[in-house]
């Protein structure tokens, strides 16, 4: 059985929510088996273990904080330099996914230094594919992925709301990602058995 996991960090639970719309979408696809890891979880030995020796991709969130990943996902990024020295998790698939407050936000950045973690493992990058949602006087924000990424997610939560002040359309994005990934992940399994070190 094919297993990925989503990895992500939550300190108000706007990204916890944006990992449930993934999982769903994960699940929906057969064959795969999905788990969610918080960044403490995954962090612990045991873990990180189970990661290397049996999933064949991630999925990493994280909020933006400061046009950046949170103290809590880089945190996360700095348990894996073992991994990262003996290529643990070289040629497996990674994805991502990030949330802020403000439409733009700097969240761009968050979403590189995700895709740059991924790279600095050997890790290929499964990008968002969803055409840009809201750029047209025609279109709105309840289109899927109205923020317009293209490396992974782009989610906005209204600063002053919970998991309720998440676009509808964002979570639709996250049940998109998931899916996508879990399907990539499945038909990608020959490579990576192939290119195993
Ligand atoms: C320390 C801190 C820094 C933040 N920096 C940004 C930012 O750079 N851009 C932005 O749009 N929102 C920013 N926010 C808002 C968060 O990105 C937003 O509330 C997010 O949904 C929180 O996700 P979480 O509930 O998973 O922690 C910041 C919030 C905090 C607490």
């Amino acid at each position: 059985m094919v297993k990925i996991a989503i990895i992500y960090h939550s300190k108000y639970n706007h990204t916890k929510a944006l990992a449930d719309s993934i999982l769903e979408g994960a699940q929906s696809v057969e064959n795969v088996q999905v788990k969610i890891f918080t960044t403490e979880e995954a962090s612990k030995p045991e873990t990180l273990k189970d990661l290397t020796d049996n999933y064949s991709g991630f999925i990493f969130g994280s909020p933006t904080y400061f046009g950046s990943p949170s103290a809590g996902f880089k945190e996360f990024i700095e348990s894996t330099s073992s991994i990262f020295a003996t290529r643990g998790w070289a040629n497996k698939l990674a994805s991502g996914f990030t949330i802020s407050a403000s439409r733009a936000g700097s969240k761009e950045n968050t979403l590189i230094d995700l895709v740059v973690f991924a790279a600095q493992h050997g890790l290929t990058w499964v990008p968002l594919n969803l055409l840009p949602g809201h750029n047209s006087s025609t279109t709105t924000e309840s289109n899927n992925n109205a923020s317009g990424y293209f490396l992974g997610i782009g989610a906005q939560a209204n600063a002053d709301q919970g998991a309720e002040g998440i676009r509808q359309s964002d979570l639709e994005s996250g049940k998109h990602l998931g899916k996508r990934f879990a399907t990539f992940a499945k038909l990608y399994q020959p490579v990576i058995e192939e290119l195993k070190l």
